[in-house]
């Protein structure tokens, strides 16, 4: 039996997602709505997106009670933070360090866990943040998912609307230009790759608590430029489907 199987019998387990990111600018937040956007597509997900927010920070220390609870009935974290000084935003490590209280009691162990960021410079040092995030995620005992799609823009006729165009698979990267607006936030490649990767950390969810079934997808990389060229679009809505 497939997801679409157990979708047509409409039997369909529930898995919850949790998207919690900072944006300073709104770039990052575009990039979080749209995983958010992938994660909905798979049957039974309920996904909620979460912004950390600084009023939410007094003397240093993050504090949201509601939100807390959430995570800690999340099936999956997704964690999402601008690059700044080649680190997650100060705002955002203000909630990680606030997640010392479920550590003290391993509450998100076997969650499932992945993360993105975004910044102005192609690199930016964004992997230190990915890094950051993943070493986050293993200190609370969760399960990391990376990128699972082949790089894009890596040949002569890549673009910036190539899925994975930053090569990266620790996590997500978005690079979004610094003279303009989150209404360009990323290139539609980065936007389609936040879809591909919120859906496929609520199928592995889906897999990991409710033991649906899930058919790896698996590509060349000419087959990935195949995809690539087959997914630009023009709207700019989170979402549409994604299907390798
Ligand atoms: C204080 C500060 C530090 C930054 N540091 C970096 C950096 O280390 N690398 C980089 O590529 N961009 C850096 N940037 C650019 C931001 O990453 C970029 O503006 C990003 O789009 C902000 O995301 P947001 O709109 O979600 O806040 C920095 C910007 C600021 C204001």
């Amino acid at each position: 039996m497939t997801f679409h199987d157990v979708e047509r019998e409409q039997d369909v387990p529930a898995v919850t997602v949790t998207v919690v990111y900072h944006s300073v600018h709104g770039h990052t937040r575009v990039l979080a709505e749209h995983l958010a956007g992938g994660a909905r597509m798979v049957p039974g997900a309920r996904v909620h997106l979460v912004e950390i927010r600084p009023e939410d920070v007094t003397a240093g220390r993050w504090h949201d009670e509601e939100v807390l609870a959430l995570l800690e009935r999340s099936d999956a974290i997704v964690f999402g933070s601008p690059t700044l000084m080649g680190s997650v935003s100060a705002v955002f490590k203000a909630f990680l360090e606030a997640a010392f209280t479920p550590f003290t009691t391993q509450a998100w162990k076997d969650k499932l866990a992945g993360g993105f960021t975004n910044s102005a410079s192609q690199s930016g040092d964004k992997l230190l943040v990915l890094e950051q995030l993943a070493v986050f995620a293993a200190q609370l005992g969760m399960q990391w998912i990376g990128v699972g799609d082949m790089p894009g823009n890596n040949w002569s006729g890549g673009t910036r609307d190539d899925v994975n165009r930053l090569g990266s698979w620790l996590g997500l990267m978005s690079q979004s230009h610094a003279d303009q607006g989150s209404e360009h936030a990323g290139s539609l490649g980065d936007r389609i790759t936040a879809e591909r990767y919120g859906e496929r950390i609520a199928m592995l969810a889906q897999r990991w608590v409710n033991a649906v079934p899930y058919d790896t997808p698996r590509m060349s990389e000419h087959d990935a430029r195949a995809l690539s060229a087959s997914l630009r679009r023009t709207d700019d809505a989170p979402a549409a489907a994604i299907g390798a």
